[in-house]
């Protein structure tokens, strides 16, 4: 009731024994915290939350927009309400190398259990996209060794998200892979894989977790877990996904509506209220508000 039982440093804990427990981590992006909660209910083992995600929410285009204070507070938003571990996309880490430090640390505080830092150059794009650039390897080593020297959780996970190979070819990513995982990164993210070779040589090539993003309509192959996982991938996200079935759903409703003149056809695609209220553990607080107003002395 009113925030998940367990702390933050409990989430980081989990977080880090299911990246190093050979099982595939699933963590489909939340797009409110609402959703962390049906994710949690249906098993998945993390969140999301996605920076694209994030900034379409408030009606914006993933180009950087959206700064470190919306983001730490809908992350924490989020990761209050479940018990799961959050991953939180965290761009380029909002500026230079000491903001980057700082990024770690307002994330950490707002108790989600790692985030990735990408070498992007500012401002960044969505990493499917054509046009994208990246800054220097040693800038984007300075990021990370920032990152990872400013974190006061030692369990807080930092993943490094490389783009280069949508812009200076796969071997790139790798050389930036390995230098990230030796400045500290605890996870890689390589950008805009296109198919199980990619993920092949990056596995082989460093010793850290690795990431796979499988976001739809980009220049990824949509692999099913069980491939990803005889890949070695530790962590597989589906950062929008969510987002773009509840937006079709409700576009769908919205004709509907328009349409017939009554939502009355769409009840059965609905989630009813009974399951919205337990979901959000509505008896529980019937009963501490009764046991608060029979106190006697
Ligand atoms: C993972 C990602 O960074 C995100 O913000 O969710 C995006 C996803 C997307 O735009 O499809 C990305 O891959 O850049
Ligand atoms: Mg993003």
């Amino acid at each position: 009731m009113l925030h998940a039982a367990p702390t933050a440093a409990q989430k980081r804990a989990a977080f880090r024994a299911g990246l190093n427990s050979g099982k595939l981590q699933r963590f489909p992006g939340a797009f409110n915290p609402l959703s962390a909660k049906l994710i949690e209910r249906e098993g998945f083992e993390g969140v999301y939350v996605s920076g694209a995600v994030l900034s379409a929410d408030l009606g914006l285009p993933d180009i950087g927009l959206t700064t470190i204070t919306e983001v730490a507070g809908r992350a924490q938003q989020i990761a209050r309400v479940t018990a799961l571990p959050a991953l939180v996309d965290a761009d380029t880490g909002f500026g230079e190398p000491m903001n980057a430090a700082r990024t770690v640390q307002l994330l950490e505080d707002a108790g989600v259990a790692g985030m990735h830092l990408e070498d992007q150059v500012n401002p960044k794009r969505c990493g499917h996209l054509d046009g994208k650039d990246v800054v220097d390897r040693d800038v984007a080593v300075r990021r990370i060794s920032a990152a990872a020297s400013a974190r006061r959780d030692p369990d807080f996970v930092i993943a490094a998200r490389t783009d280069a190979a949508g812009v200076h070819g796969l071997d790139d990513a790798i050389e930036r892979a390995k230098a990230f995982a030796d400045a500290g990164a605890d996870l890689i993210f390589p950008e805009a894989m296109t198919g199980p070779e990619d993920f092949e040589k990056m596995r082989a090539a460093v010793d850290v977790p690795i990431l796979a993003n499988m976001t739809e309509f980009g220049k990824s192959k949509l692999l099913d877990a069980p491939t990803l996982e005889s890949l070695g991938v530790n962590l597989v996200i589906y950062p929008v996904t969510l987002l773009r079935i509840a937006m079709h759903a409700a576009e769908t409703a919205l004709r509907e509506i328009a349409g017939e003149g009554t939502q009355e056809g769409l009840l059965d695609r609905m989630q009813h209220r009974r399951d919205l209220y337990d979901l959000l553990d509505y008896p529980a607080y019937n009963t501490f508000d009764q046991n608060i107003f029979t106190f006697s002395v």
